[in-house]
Order: structure tokens, then C-alpha cells, then sequence
């Protein structure tokens, strides 16, 4: 058979695309957040109740749904990005990335020799459906999609070093974090914070690549699709659910406390 296509490499076509955080760990969520209409959904093994087999079984749940998947991995270990890479993912995000050198190793992690240091899995993977993809050494490549997280201020002064990596194919910014470590805990609104996002979207767009980043209140995604960002995730499904389930009962009861924060986070 052909090698799988990535859907979500071929949606970066200078349209922003909408996608949703999948927090839930089980096929079973994912694959309702795969029916409604995202372009992309963020399985996210960082801060979620991940292993490789709960991302096997929601990768498995989202296949025949057009919202492309993708994998954050909670480190940069090749040893659980060749695990991630075997099962089928084909798109990751690599939270933390601080260096143009880091940035090389993760893209080293993703490639079969000559071009990198990746295992071969052959026939036991469901990457290479168990060895029915013609050419998959020589091919895989072509079809991944490797996105480093920018989320720090020495990633933001490397953000044009690290967005030209080649085998970089796209930048998220994690506004979360690059704001609680710049002192504004919280507050990815804070100027200071506004203003680094901005020069990381201006390098990630002046290397060539596509620049994401997460922002759940409407206000912040409208303003980043504005900028330019290519793909945006606007919901986190386990905000959404805590956020319905406040809203629901506290149309009966009057002593449900609202949630404080306004980022939706
Ligand atoms: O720093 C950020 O922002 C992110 O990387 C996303 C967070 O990890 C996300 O889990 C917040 O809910």
C-alpha cells in the first residue's frame, strides 16, 4: 500500500486551522472531538493521563474522521519518540524546545540513518502497516510533520534559529508557559508576553514555516488568526466540559462558584 498521507502537514496552506486540546487519555473522547468539525486535534501526552497505548487507541479512534491528529510528547527522549513514530503518529509536538541544536537532535530522532538515528521497527509497527507501506524507510519522512514548542524566553531568542532547523516544519508557541516563566504567571496578555509571541510568529513566518499557538478565549484566537497564525487551538475539551458542567448547574443552583479565569485555560 501507499504511504498514509499526513493531513495534517497538507493543511498548512497559509489558512488558519482550528484545533482542539484532547486531554481525556481514551479513544472514546477523542474520537466525539473528531465528529464535530476541528481541523486538528492535539493528543496531548505532556500534561494528560497519556501512555503510548491510550495515543495508539485514539489514534485508531480518529482515523476515519477528517480532524488530523497530533502527538505532544511530555520530553524529548527518541527512545519514546521512535515509540510515538512506530504506532503512527505523524505529526509531534515537542514541548520545550530552547535551541537550534535541540531543535536538530529532535529531527535527527524522527529520521532513519543516513539522515537521522531512528530504530527500525519494520514489520511490527502499525506506521509501516505491518510492513505493507511500499518504500516506508526510504518515504517516511516525506509525510511527517515535526512541530517544536517555543516557551521560554531563551526559545523566543532562538526562535529564528530554531524555526530554520531544517526538519523544523512548524512552531507553537505555549503561552502558558512562556508567560509564567517571563514572570507573568497566567497572563500570556501581559505586553511583555504579547510582544514575544509576535516576534516568534515574525521569525517561525521568516524561516518558512508555519507558526501555532494555544488560545482558548475567542478574543486571543481571533487577534493570533489576525496576525497570521496558521493553526490555532481554541478549546481544550476538558475546560470545555468542567466550563458546561458549572454553566448547567448553576442555572439551578446559586451557590456553584464560576470559574476565575478568563483564558479558558
Ligand atoms: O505553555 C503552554 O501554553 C502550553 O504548552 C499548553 C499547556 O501545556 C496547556 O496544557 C495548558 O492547558
Amino acid at each position: 500500500m501507499e504511504l498514509p498521507q499526513n493531513p495534517f502537514r497538507r493543511s498548512l496552506d497559509g489558512n488558519t486551522r482550528y484545533g482542539c486540546w484532547a486531554g481525556f487519555g481514551t479513544g472514546y473522547a477523542t474520537e466525539i472531538l473528531a465528529t464535530t468539525g476541528f481541523d486538528w486535534l492535539l493528543i496531548d501526552g505532556e500534561h494528560a493521563p497519556n501512555t503510548v497505548p491510550s495515543i495508539l487507541s485514539q489514534l485508531q479512534a480518529v482515523a476515519p474522521y477528517p480532524s488530523a491528529p497530533v502527538v505532544r510528547t511530555v520530553n524529548h527522549d527518541p527512545a519514546l519518540i521512535k515509540q510515538l513514530l512506530d504506532i503512527g503518529a505523524q505529526t509531534l509536538m515537542i514541548p520545550m524546545v530552547d535551541t537550534a541544536e535541540q531543535a536538530a537532535r529532535l529531527v535527527a530522532a524522527t529520521r532513519y540513518p543516513p539522515h537521522g538515528f531512528r530504530g527500525v521497527g519494520g514489520g511490527l509497527t502499525r506506521a509501516t502497516r505491518w510492513d505493507g507501506v511500499e518504500n516506508y524507510l526510504a518515504r517516511a519522512h516525506e509525510e511527517l510533520c515535526l512541530i517544536v514548542q517555543v516557551e521560554s524566553r531563551t526559545g523566543v531568542d532562538n526562535a529564528e534559529a530554531i524555526a530554520a532547523t531544517e526538519g523544523v516544519d512548524a512552531v507553537f508557541v505555549g503561552p502558558v508557559d512562556l508567560s509564567t516563566g517571563v514572570g507573568h504567571a497566567g497572563n500570556p496578555n501581559h505586553p511583555d508576553v504579547q510582544a514575544m509571541i509576535r516576534r516568534t510568529l515574525e521569525a517561525t513566518h521568516a524561516a518558512g514555516k508555519a507558526a501555532g499557538i494555544l488560545a482558548p478565549a475567542e478574543a486571543d484566537a481571533r487577534r493570533y488568526a489576525q496576525w497570521g497564525f496558521d493553526f490555532i487551538a481554541v478549546g481544550i475539551d476538558i475546560s470545555l466540559l468542567h466550563q458546561a458542567a458549572i454553566e448547567t448547574i448553576s442555572r439551578y443552583k446559586s451557590d456553584i462558584p464560576l470559574p476565575t479565569s478568563s483564558l479558558g485555560y
